[in-house]
């Protein structure tokens, strides 16, 4: 009944495995390679699964990584195998990938991938802009080259250590920031032009997963929850904008909205992977988010640049019960 209600594509209980919902994940990786932006959203309440989906078993905010895959481990760890086995299949030296870490926390972008001159890691304001393109861009946001999956996931591991440590974050709960963790692959490209001498051709697609969620915190926490529950409702007049296909989609009302604006709006293939409690006691907060599902749902992605018959196409809704 959910599924049709919200026109979700997929549900998926609590015994299914990582490796079905990751089934789901699988095509947009063939689209990076293809050239697109791709989104891949957690949204749920504190405790709902959204960490669990996304990485694995974890404790607190400690991911363990494993070089050999897990049976249990998450979509940011299988996605990233997929990505290198895919790469492996293109000519040698065609590909390469960097990873940024971004955390939003309080309407500020913190660089969870930062270091100072000793080269520790430290977080670091960054500030998002509107470049003349109109797309957005972090200027100095850091991104490091990564190699292979395990490389990808020690920064992951990295940053999540991090984001649990700097300033006030101390006893706070990973719920009152939202996590984007982005991979951008750089394909040359290398055609014969007329006068037969070839030409490389850079693209720059990229692969954000993006872990966020409200909570119902109340005292000390206050700050920081009204800032969660902002940049979700700017999400979702973003959503609505483009939903109704409005003319000025407000991207810029909120940090989070603007950081994300290419992997929204424009071509970029969203999925949202919707966390919610089966619990009665969860109603209010399970119905909002099936509600931002819904919404996330009434968007048609514009601009298809790739082949111009291709149909315009909504973002893919999965529940996780
Ligand atoms: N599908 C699942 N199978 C087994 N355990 C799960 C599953 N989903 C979540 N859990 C467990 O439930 C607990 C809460 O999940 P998780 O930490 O992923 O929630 P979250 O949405 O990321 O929470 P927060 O927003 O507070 O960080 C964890 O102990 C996790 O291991």
């Amino acid at each position: 009944g959910v599924k049709m209600l919200i026109g979700a594509k997929e549900v998926f209980g609590p015994d299914d495995s990582q490796k079905s919902v990751f089934q789901e994940v699988c095509p947009l990786l063939i689209s990076l390679l293809d050239g697109y932006n791709v989104c891949i959203m957690a949204y749920g309440q504190t405790g709902s699964g959204k960490t669990h989906t996304m990485l694995g078993p974890h404790s607190e905010d400690n991911f363990t990584v494993f070089t050999e895959p897990q049976l249990d481990e998450g979509i940011i760890p299988q996605a990233v195998r997929e990505l290198y086995r895919l790469i492996s299949m293109k000519p040698p030296e065609t590909h390469s990938v960097e990873v940024s870490i971004v955390e939003v926390y309080n309407n500020e972008i913190i660089d969870l991938l930062a270091k100072d001159e000793s080269g520790a890691v430290l977080g670091v304001k960054r500030e998002v802009m509107t470049m003349t393109t109109g797309g957005s861009d972090v200027p100095f946001l850091s991104y490091e080259y990564a190699k292979n999956p395990t490389d990808i996931l020690n920064f992951v591991t990295h940053g999540l250590r991090h984001r649990a440590k700097h300033g006030t974050l101390v006893h706070a709960h990973s719920s009152r920031s939202h996590l984007v963790v982005t991979l951008t692959v750089t394909t040359k490209i290398t055609t014969a032009n007329r006068s037969g001498k070839e030409a490389a051709h850079l693209n720059f697609p990229y692969f954000a997963f993006f872990l966020s969620g409200m909570s119902g915190v109340t005292g000390a926490a206050l700050r920081e929850t009204s800032f969660i529950n902002r940049s979700l409702s700017a999400l979702s007049d973003v959503l609505g904008a483009l939903a109704e296909q409005r003319s000025h989609v407000p991207y810029r009302n909120s940090k989070l909205t603007h950081l994300l604006q290419d992997s929204i709006g424009g071509d970029a293939k969203l999925m949202v992977m919707l966390c919610v409690s089966p619990a009665q006691r969860y109603i209010t907060e399970s119905l909002q988010s099936l509600g931002f599902g819904a919404r996330a749902r009434q968007v048609q992605r514009g601009h298809i640049r790739k082949k111009s018959t291709e149909k315009k196409s909504s973002p893919s809704i999965i529940l996780l019960l």
